[in-house]
């Protein structure tokens, strides 16, 4: 107790009225949200029966719908006066959004594991806690278990702001059939993690993935100058060797400290702090118009002058907004290169159909890897 209370026992007695009073106040709030919450899960029922009625298959596109979960957090977000910020306004609305499809359809999403990667942080900010996440150990093997329907979805990583394209990913989309129905930018947050036993005096041996090494250069080279940086294969395997190590520490994200059980000593260790990743969701079907889309493709062009303007020239003409254009090699033959396009818009659009019927006629393949909304939260 601080001394201006026990001076002030009148004063003490009024915060406490005041305090009860505003918990009362809280319950009242929280009965109405709970009677709210179960009545939309109601709806939610109501609408997985009428799904049920007008789809032959009952397959999980007709019961998740990317372009109206984005519509219904983007509308949260405008309606939102604080003084909850934005974002964490929006992240509620994700998480009764995602209890309300666990009701219809559990949905089971495939990512780049091990569990308590950014990955898997990814994967649970785009389909919310109720989702059933299952963790796989390579890029191709995410592709392979959606293209095979063994998971509804999969999250997989596809740009670093500091790293640069996660050309696997890319690659994996040459030959596939798996479509993109959504992307997620996840900020990176890099920690520096010890177990109960650490001795952060003696540290001698940093694990993490080489990635996070090289994104954490300066703070380490600061802090731990004569530390050894161990490069392994994710930083949640970083974080699990930690464990029973006195002289050793990981660097990586939250979630693999607390699926680990590890301190944070330092947090938000970054060099770049705006450093995020962009992370795909890939699925089976196509996904209608939200109101603000974003489309992939890839393009190979013909070996010859000028292809690449060709290419690009009908996008200008019909003012489509690029967002991104990443070259990579074909699997094809030596010298032969695929485009990997994004663009502002969705196929359904006319301007977008008008240029990309200009864009199929001068290439020799163009392949529509999918139209999703942008990423909203
Ligand atoms: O509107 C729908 O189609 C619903 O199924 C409802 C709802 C929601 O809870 O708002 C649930 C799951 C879908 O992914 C989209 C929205």
């Amino acid at each position: 107790m601080k001394d201006s209370d026990s001076d002030n026992p009148a004063g003490q007695d009024s915060e406490r009225e005041a305090l009860s009073q505003l918990r009362v106040k809280i319950d009242s709030i929280d009965e109405q949200i709970g009677e709210l919450i179960n009545a939309r899960a109601r709806c939610a029922q109501e609408v997985a029966e009428i799904k049920k009625r007008h789809s032959a298959d009952g397959e999980i596109s007709t019961f998740y719908r990317p372009e109206r979960e984005a519509q219904v957090l983007r509308r949260a977000m405008e309606r939102n006066t604080g003084p909850l910020d934005n974002e964490e306004f929006a992240r509620l609305f994700r998480e009764i959004m995602s209890a309300c499809l666990a009701l219809e359809a559990p949905v089971k999403v495939a990512y780049l594991g091990p569990e308590g990667t950014f990955t898997q942080q990814a994967a649970i900010k785009h389909f919310g806690h109720s989702a059933h996440t299952v963790s796989l150990s390579a890029i191709d093997e995410v592709f392979r278990e959606v293209a095979s329907g063994a998971a509804h979805f999969g999250v997989v990583p596809v740009e670093n702001s500091t790293e640069g394209v996660v050309t696997h990913t890319l690659d994996n989309f040459l030959g596939s059939s798996v479509k993109i129905c959504g992307e997620v930018v996840l900020r990176i947050h890099h920690n520096f993690l010890v177990s109960d036993i650490t001795r952060v005096d003696s540290i001698s041996r940093v694990y993490s993935h080489a990635q996070s090494l090289s994104q954490c250069r300066k703070w380490l080279d600061a802090h731990y100058p004569r530390a050894e940086r161990v490069a392994v294969s994710s930083n949640a395997e970083a974080a699990k060797r930690v464990k029973g190590e006195w002289n050793a520490a990981a660097i990586a994200g939250k979630m693999a400290a607390e699926l680990y059980d590890l301190n944070l000593h330092a947090e938000s260790i970054e060099d770049q702090p705006d450093n995020s990743t962009r992370f795909l969701i890939i699925g089976a079907d196509e996904v209608e118009a939200s109101g603000d889309d974003k489309t992939s493709i890839v393009v190979s062009t013909r070996n010859e002058p000028g292809a690449l303007h060709g290419l690009l020239e009908p996008f200008h003409r019909h003012n489509v907004d690029l967002t991104r254009v990443e070259t990579r090699p074909s699997l094809t033959g030596t010298w032969n290169y695929v485009f990997f396009i994004d663009f502002s818009g969705h196929v359904s659009d006319s301007t977008i159909q008008a240029a990309l019927s200009e864009v199929s006629s001068r290439v020799a393949d163009l392949k529509i890897l999918g139209s999703y909304p942008k990423g909203v939260l």
